[in-house]
């Protein structure tokens, strides 16, 4: 039975058939009266002889076959009696963000919205949202070509069982051949002709001018012009489908949404784009179960929907797992990560570790949640835990509804249904063009004002980091997560190459995750009144204190170069017995992080260049972060969302001019001052060290404190 509290991997649900039960019956009442009648002639011609049949035989004949067909039926009857429904997987609604075509190429949103919407799953039950803050007339006319060239992509995907489906990746990792037993005459075929044809949307991609797009103004376009991306109306656009069971053409439906923005409200980054993602969707399919990548991270495992089923309705309870979260992997990484943001250990060593507590964190992108998590409703057996908000209790009156979800009274519906649990509900609405301006009113700027959105209900406002504090409202309402960690992995991304790029983004990071410390949601407060546990909140603070790291460690690194310049020292010298605790320290601290490294099956180089990277992000990211927190919280600056920037086919092949991806580049961004302010500063008091020790060799003291403080200096790896 589907029941709100216990769900399988596997289910049976019994359908309701009364009536052709009562059909049934009565084939079955004929057929037994066809019998006695025949039955009663037989028997009064043998004794009467009067009204004697013609033929007594095939009388005969013909009752013994009348009895053999009523076998046949009841035996039918028996095996129609009690059916199951079949296939009964949950719909899924895929949102994908993005937020400026420049940074982000349409051409790799598009790549991402085709590798979801050929996924192995009833194209009736997916449909993908597209939310584009950059109101961007490229984006959706990239999208517009692509819902198109999904007709051909998809059936390809299927009939040849591809393995990478996001077309970008897979043609360019080389031709037909060796592609499995099917590689036959047909395929070579089929994948030439997809080939061509992906290379014509590719280029129409490439070439599309958005003045002249916008200028043509034909119909599509016309919501674009002159629309402004921090200030205009909601543009909603049905690309594909006109209902739950998309075009009836095996492919899912598609959405383009670009929310309405306005100078006086905030817009919330990322978070506000999931919320409007979020109850548009409502509207439109309202499918229990959420999926949200990144522009970047395309599905490279066409069955993650299925897996992702495993783990949301496998567990004996579903508190287990409110939402799956696949690990992020990297597409093109790389060698050795010089940029130490491929989190490879952190995540298998630190993830995995977290995955035995309360779950792996939500991490903002190849994530599946429950609809109902993100509305904030609790797991079922803590439904009358007294910490829960009074109106999660039960079910909620319409009024309650209304000031959680707003006013629209189709959301309020929509979201009664996901409420009470049910997984399986019918597709709601039969056209998604005809609710368009439903849809409109719930993605308007003030919609949200005076609700519960972003606050108890969908994406938590108030950090740059809004994943990592939505995941952690999620695990204080008590629910767990699960890791979905399939092989070939789930998704894949880009991770940003270059200095710049990559340090910009754990500056946000850390931005965020300082701002989730100094709020309401601190992890502490949320461990002491609500049901995140103990070791869970410890977990969240291992990452939380990243900016907080940054100034013990700058203080730290500074002692060094002080200690040389002042001839002092901060350390035991060599001559004394202490002496051996720090350099003990040292070589076991760095070769257990090396012995990490060796088990994830890195390099060396990739654990050095890892190393490096920690001290350089420490004292410049995690640093600004601290100060830009700091003053935010003084109310003297804003806190924004900068956007990564994103490449085709990262990491693949050097830059234009030849360079080594992997060099470490500069530029003028204020964040390089401390490093390299450091390593100057670390530079000369070196020498100024070493002079000492070669030219006052004499006065005793000096050396040791010099050489100890210098071997420490470089020890803690700073460059
Ligand atoms: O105003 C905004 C800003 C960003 N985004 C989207 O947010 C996503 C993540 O942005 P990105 O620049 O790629 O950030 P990353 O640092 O790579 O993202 C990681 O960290 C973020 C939190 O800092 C999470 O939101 C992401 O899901 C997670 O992958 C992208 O799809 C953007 O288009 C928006 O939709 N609106
Ligand atoms: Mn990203």
């Amino acid at each position: 039975m589907a029941s709100a509290t216990k769900l399988l991997l596997q289910e049976r649900v019994p359908l309701a058939r009364t009536a052709w039960k009562l059909a049934d019956l009565a084939v079955l009442s004929l057929l037994l009266a066809l019998l006695a009648r025949r039955a009663a002639t037989l028997l009064a011609a043998g004794g009467a002889g009067s009204a004697a049949p013609a033929c007594t035989w095939c009388w005969l004949a013909a009752l013994v076959c009348e009895a053999w067909f009523t076998v046949v039926w009841l035996l039918n009857v028996n095996g129609k009696w009690s059916p199951v429904r079949i296939d009964e997987l949950p719909a899924v609604d895929m949102f994908v963000t993005t937020a400026d075509p420049k940074l982000e190429p349409p051409a790799v949103t598009v790549d991402t919205v085709l590798s979801l919407l050929a996924l192995d799953y009833p194209a009736g039950k997916l449909a993908c949202y597209v939310s584009d803050d950059g109101c961007s007339p490229l984006t959706f006319f990239a999208l517009r070509e692509a819902a198109e060239f999904a007709k051909l992509w998809v059936p390809f995907c299927m009939k040849h069982r591809v393995s990478v489906r996001a077309p970008f990746v897979y043609f360019s990792s080389g031709g037909p051949a060796g592609r499995g037993s099917a590689a036959g005459d047909e395929f070579q075929r089929d994948w030439t002709a997809m080939k061509s044809e992906y290379e014509k949307l590719a280029s129409r991609i490439e070439n599309a001018d958005e003045e002249s797009l916008v200028r043509r103004g034909d119909g599509d376009f016309a919501e674009f012009v002159g629309a402004d991306r921090r200030d205009h109306p909601t543009i909603i656009k049905v690309l594909r489908g006109t209902g739950r069971e998309g075009d009836g053409d095996g492919v899912p439906s598609l959405v383009y949404i670009s929310r309405e923005k306005s100078p006086r409200h905030h817009h919330h980054f990322k978070a506000g784009a999931m919320n409007v993602l979020t109850r548009v969707s409502a509207v439109l399919t309202n499918a229990p179960v959420m999926l949200n990548v990144d522009c970047d991270m395309f599905a490279n495992n066409p069955q993650v929907a299925l897996h992702a089923m495993c783990l949301l309705l496998g567990f004996d309870d579903e508190v287990h797992s409110g939402f799956a979260q696949a690990p992020q992997k990297f597409h093109g990484a790389l060698k050795d990560d010089p940029f130490g943001n491929q989190m490879e250990v952190i995540y298998q060593k630190l993830g995995f570790g977290i995955a035995g507590l309360q779950g792996m964190f939500y991490g903002g992108t190849s994530c599946f949640h429950r609809r109902k998590v993100i509305y904030g409703v609790p797991p079922p057996e803590s439904a009358t835990d007294v910490q829960q908000p009074t109106r999660m209790r039960g079910s909620p009156s319409y009024k309650e509804l209304q000031k959680m979800f707003g006013g629209s009274k189709e959301l309020i519906e929509s979201a009664r249904s996901i409420m009470s649990g049910e997984m399986f509900a019918a597709a709601p609405a039969a056209d998604l063009s005809s609710r368009i301006d439903v849809a409109k009113e719930v993605s308007s700027c003030s919609y949200e004002a005076a609700t519960s959105w972003g606050q108890e209900v969908g994406w938590v406002y108030g950090s740059m980091t809004e994943d990592i504090l939505t995941g952690q409202r999620i695990h204080a309402a008590g629910w767990r997560s699960a890791l979905l960690n399939t092989d070939p992995p789930a998704f894949l991304g880009g991770a940003p190459t270059g200095g710049p790029a990559s340090l910009t983004q754990y500056k946000r990071w850390a931005t965020g995750l300082l701002e989730i410390i100094f709020s309401r949601n601190n992890p502490i407060l949320q461990c002491i009144s609500r049901r995140l546990e103990l070791r869970q909140c410890l977990a969240y603070l291992v990452i939380d204190v990243w900016p907080l790291r940054a100034p013990f460690e700058l203080c730290y690194a500074l002692l060094g170069p002080y200690c040389l310049l002042a001839n002092r020292s901060f350390l035991p010298k060599v001559s004394e017995p202490g002496f051996i605790i720090p350099v003990a320290l040292f070589l076991t601290y760095n070769l257990y992080n090396l012995a990490e490294y060796m088990e994830c099956r890195l390099s060396a180089r990739a654990w050095w260049n890892n190393h490096r990277m920690q001290r350089i992000v420490s004292s410049s990211a995690w640093l600004l972060a601290f100060l830009t927190v700091v003053l935010k919280t003084l109310g003297l600056s804003e806190t924004v969302f900068e956007v990564t920037r994103k490449e085709q086919g990262q990491g693949a092949a050097p830059d234009d001019d030849g360079a080594d991806p992997g060099r470490f580049t500069f530029d003028s961004s204020p964040v390089f001052v401390p490093p390299t302010a450091l390593t100057i500063l670390t530079a000369v008091a070196l020498a100024v060290g070493a002079w000492r020790a070669v030219a006052g060799a004499a006065p005793a003291p000096a050396p040791g404190s010099s050489r100890a403080a210098a071997g420490w200096c470089s020890a803690s790896g700073r460059s």
